[in-house]
């Protein structure tokens, strides 16, 4: 199922529309009741100790305190003061239930912390404005210390400290070993170090109404489910021909083999026929592949334009400093084109059209916006937003995970990939991922389609080759295991 990515502003206006509508009382009870059954499920032994504070994020830890009373587990709060009505209401309920509610001061965390079973964080969430004040500093120290002596941590919504919106680490911040998220994913449990301490991360949806939440939402990430129904599908009748012509521009001394992993990887996700051009001595990774060593690209384009153009070209993988001069006479083919690596040049903006996809790992991105990787990493959905006002068409932002932005009537849209492995930090990994998006431009998806289902096919390979390779993998194991990641994707 696909979930959507919210900011907290977008959080803040679902809850505003709850309370005018008279729910937010039962969404919390909702949301808290959710973290009462995570803590039962994953951390059925001991005490709990629950760490409240003054905002809504603290209310939950209220409610969750109420359900894991009566579920008969021993239960300790720690709260804030608060002047927010709903988690002052949920203070009196837990009280009228038999709840005790003490200060949260850091001496009585740490007496507490000993004998817990799970600490729960109900500190901060999505109303977090940094920088942290002092005052829950040190609590949060307290709580990283009883982490590190071994105490089990669930961060209700997002751990204590991140910013919601941020892939920047601050300073101080909650670490967790489990996350319960609530209505929607948050960047800060997608991207960078953030990600890391959330650990793993729950999705509770909360009955509220969809549309609300899909309106609100900053991006999209699909489920597999969604992304199979965007793959190609062939009649018994199709043939080579059918399949999807495929061109590889790229290769240059020295880096011949980007040319030739892209190509393979067009052959591995389901391209009929895949010709190899370049100016160097491509190596015949695989024998299905086609290999045309050219004299010059300034005679070599114009004789290729003359003849059949194929479905779909995959440029720049290696190709060197021609890369934006042979782009920009590609480009005017209008034929379906990747661009890749070399072909990443804020020269190209404008040269562009609906049916290219760019694939800027953050190092390119921030050449392309002029910018430093850093503002890219710290806001990869903003970075992969602007990339696509920049170029047209639909943008691949690489990463773990990648972000695909694409146009369109009202704003286009920005989806989030699942998956992939960190193994897949390795050379040659995106020229893949670019022979691989070639292929399902040539077998007729557009742009937004190919890249979404691309990415996705490409990290699902890269899992499954992790499982034998790990951190030893290679561009060309991900390439063989293409075809076992398209059927599981059709399994699900
Ligand atoms: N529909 C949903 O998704 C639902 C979401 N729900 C929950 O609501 C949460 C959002 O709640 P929220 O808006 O009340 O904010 P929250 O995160 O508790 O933070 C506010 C508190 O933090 C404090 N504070 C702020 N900045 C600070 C700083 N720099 N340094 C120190 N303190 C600082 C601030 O203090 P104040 O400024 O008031 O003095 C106040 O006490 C959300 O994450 C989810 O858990 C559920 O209830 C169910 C429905
Ligand atoms: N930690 C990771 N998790 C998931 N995918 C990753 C990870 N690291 C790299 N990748 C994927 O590997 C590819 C690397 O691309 P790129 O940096 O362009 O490699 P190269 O230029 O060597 O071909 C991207 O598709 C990226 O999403």
């Amino acid at each position: 199922m696909s979930e959507s990515i919210l900011s907290p502003g977008g959080a803040r206006r679902v809850d505003a529309r709850l309370e005018s509508a008279g729910l937010l009382d039962l969404t919390m009870e909702e949301a808290g009741r959710a973290v009462a059954d995570a803590v039962q499920a994953s951390f059925p032994e001991g005490p709990v100790l629950l760490l409240a504070g003054g905002g809504a994020n603290g209310g939950d830890a209220l409610v969750a305190a109420r359900h894991l009373l009566t579920l008969g587990r021993t239960v300790r709060v720690l709260a804030q003061p608060s002047k927010h009505p709903l988690t002052r209401l949920n203070r009196r309920r837990l009280r009228a239930t038999g709840g005790e509610v003490q200060p949260l001061l850091v001496a009585a965390l740490r007496r507490a912390s000993a004998s817990a079973g799970v600490l729960v964080d109900g500190l901060l969430g999505t109303g977090f404005v940094p920088p942290l004040r002092p005052a829950l500093a040190g609590v949060m120290g307290a709580l990283n210390a009883a982490h590190d002596a071994g105490v089990p941590v669930l961060s209700i919504d997002l751990p204590s400290g991140l910013d919601a919106s941020s892939a920047a680490l601050p300073d101080l911040s909650v670490e967790a070993d489990m996350t319960v998220t609530l209505m929607g994913l948050k960047a800060a449990l997608l991207f960078g170090a953030p990600a890391t301490r959330a650990g793993r991360v729950t999705l509770v949806p909360l009955r509220v109404p969809p549309a609300w939440v899909r309106a609100e939402a900053l991006a999209t990430r699909p489920g597999d489910a969604e992304v199979a129904a965007l793959l190609p599908v062939r009649t018994t009748g199709a043939h080579k021909g059918t399949a999807g012509r495929v061109w590889v521009v790229g290769g240059h001394s020295g880096t011949v083999g980007a040319a030739a992993l892209a190509g393979q990887g067009a052959l591995r996700a389901g391209a009929g026929l895949v010709t190899v051009h370049s100016l160097a001595d491509v190596p015949l990774v695989t024998p299905e592949l086609m290999v045309r060593r050219h004299a010059d690209w300034a005679t070599a384009l114009p004789e290729l334009h003359k003849g059949a153009l194929p479905d779909a070209v995959a440029l720049g993988m290696g190709l060197g400093p021609e890369a934006v001069q042979v782009a920009r006479e590609v480009l005017t083919w209008g034929v379906p084109t990747v661009l890749d690596a070399d072909a990443l040049s804020p020269e190209l903006a404008g040269h562009g059209h609906p049916q290219c996809i760019w694939t800027p790992h953050p190092g390119e991105a921030a050449r392309l916006l002029g910018t430093g990787t850093a503002q890219v990493t710290r806001d990869p959905l903003a970075a992969a937003r602007a990339l696509q006002q920049l170029l047209g068409g639909a943008v691949v932002l690489k990463g773990g995970p990648s972000v695909v932005a694409s146009g369109g009537d009202g704003g286009g849209s920005l989806t989030v990939s699942r998956g992939g492995h960190p193994g897949m930090a390795s050379g040659g990994m995106g020229d893949t991922l670019s022979g691989i998006l070639a292929a399902l431009l040539g077998q007729g998806l557009d742009a937004a389609d190919a890249a979404v289902a691309g990415v996705r096919l490409h990290a699902r390979a890269g899992e499954r080759a992790a499982a034998t390779h790990g951190y030893g993998l290679t561009a060309t194991d991900v390439s063989e295991e293409l075809g076992a990641a398209w059927r599981n994707l059709l399994e699900l």
